[in-house]
């Protein structure tokens, strides 16, 4: 247990005037985000266990308490726990955070379904959509593991800052208040501030379909366009986010919080974005094999875009640059015929859900 003084304060108690930080937390996948949020939460007095796949990076992380690979220059925190079983790593966690690319999630959750009992709280913080069934991650968590108590982490958040201390803001949403509550005290921190939001729906989406357009945003900056086209596709783009997400029920209102314009900000504008910087050489002209290669770490926008495109297609949704991002990937299609698509289409309203009085009065 910590005493309240030492975290600041304005942190929620969890008892008596005393933060509960003395329980497990497993954290599954040591990749840049895993190892950010554990390195987080074992700085907090938490106890941690970081599993991962490799032995390889098992032992120099033991060895060098550092993630040369995903996380470099970073020093880890001392008290941090590093596996390579995944029983040993989950026994007696309260939360279980999963932490590996939207893809990996199904495989990781049938390789250990055994080890995880019932009152263990999932919270994901995978921002994409699985391939071929077309699901969110709460639905592949349902799924595989019935009514696993469940939650979302998302929002405008790069590892190599989190992992910095620097001022981050993020959101979590599960269907239980008592669950989000949960996540969100145990997450805050004086430089980590954690909302509650009730949408799973639209915090699952707002995170997984800003990859897409962050990838158009890189693609932009790859063909050496200017600001104009830049802020074109952000608000462009979060139009055709929040039209998708609110044929599959989300609140349109999440769009307009840190899973939807914040997370699209920071990831259509930063250097840190693995899915921009992908977009800039596509943009430049780099096949998607070399692309892939000189990133070297996952770029969920590459395989979303083409689940997007097709809950697009089943949901008669109109999303033109969703669409045409996916042209680009599967489709052959050069980039700048892609954008001659997108500018010499029909013309339009820009609001078109406006209702038919407001149109008729206009
Ligand atoms: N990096 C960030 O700043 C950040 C922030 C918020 C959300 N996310 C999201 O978090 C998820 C993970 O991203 P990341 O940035 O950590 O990716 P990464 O590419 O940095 O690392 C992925 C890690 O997952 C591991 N992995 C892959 N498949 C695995 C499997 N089957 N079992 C075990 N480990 C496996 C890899 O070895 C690697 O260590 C993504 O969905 C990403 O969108 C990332
Ligand atoms: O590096 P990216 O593009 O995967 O983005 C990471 C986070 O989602 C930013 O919030």
């Amino acid at each position: 247990m910590v005493q309240k003084e030492r975290l600041g304060k304005k942190q929620e108690l969890d008892k008596g005037g005393i933060i509960m930080t003395n329980y497990t937390i497993a954290v599954l996948g040591a990749g840049s985000w895993g190892t950010a949020l554990a390195h987080l939460l074992a700085n907090k007095g938490y106890q941690v266990n970081l599993w991962m796949r490799s032995n390889i990076q098992y032992n120099t992380m033991v060895e060098t308490k550092e993630n040369k690979k995903y996380l470099p220059g970073i020093q880890l925190s001392a008290s941090l726990s590093y596996h390579l079983d995944i029983e040993k790593a989950l026994s007696g966690a309260k939360i279980i955070l999963v932490a590996v690319p939207t893809q990996q999630v199904r495989g990781l959750l049938k390789s250990c379904k055994q080890f995880i009992n019932k009152d263990q709280v999932i919270v994901n913080v995978a921002k994409g959509l699985e391939q071929g069934t077309h699901y969110r991650i709460s639905e592949v968590v349902k799924e595989e593991l019935n009514d696993q108590p469940y939650a979302i982490l998302s929002g405008p958040s790069h590892a190599e800052e989190v992992a910095k201390n620097m001022p981050t803001t993020v959101v979590v949403a599960s269907k239980e208040r008592g669950i989000a509550e949960f996540v969100q005290n145990t997450f805050m921190t004086d430089d980590f501030r954690v909302y509650t939001n009730p949408d799973v729906v639209g915090v699952e989406l707002g995170g997984a379909l800003k990859n897409v357009i962050a990838f158009g945003a890189g693609i932009v900056d790859g063909l050496g366009f200017g600001d104009n086209a830049k802020a074109a596709l952000m608000t462009r783009g979060i139009r055709e986010i929040a039209r998708l997400g609110s044929s599959m029920g989300a609140n349109v209102y999440t769009f307009a919080g840190l899973s939807g314009i914040g997370d699209l900000i920071v990831t259509c504008t930063s250097m840190h974005s693995r899915n921009r910087r992908a977009g800039i050489l596509i943009g430049q002209g780099k096949s998607l094999n070399e692309t892939l290669e000189e990133i070297g770490m996952v770029v969920e926008g590459i395989t979303t875009t083409k689940v997007a495109y097709e809950l697009s297609v089943k949901n008669n949704i109109d999303m033109p640059i969703t669409e045409q991002i996916n042209n680009v990937l599967y489709g052959d299609f050069n980039v700048k015929e892609a954008v001659i698509n997108l500018m010499t289409r029909n013309k339009k309203q820009e609001i078109e859900e406006v209702i038919a009085e407001e149109l008729i009065a206009w």
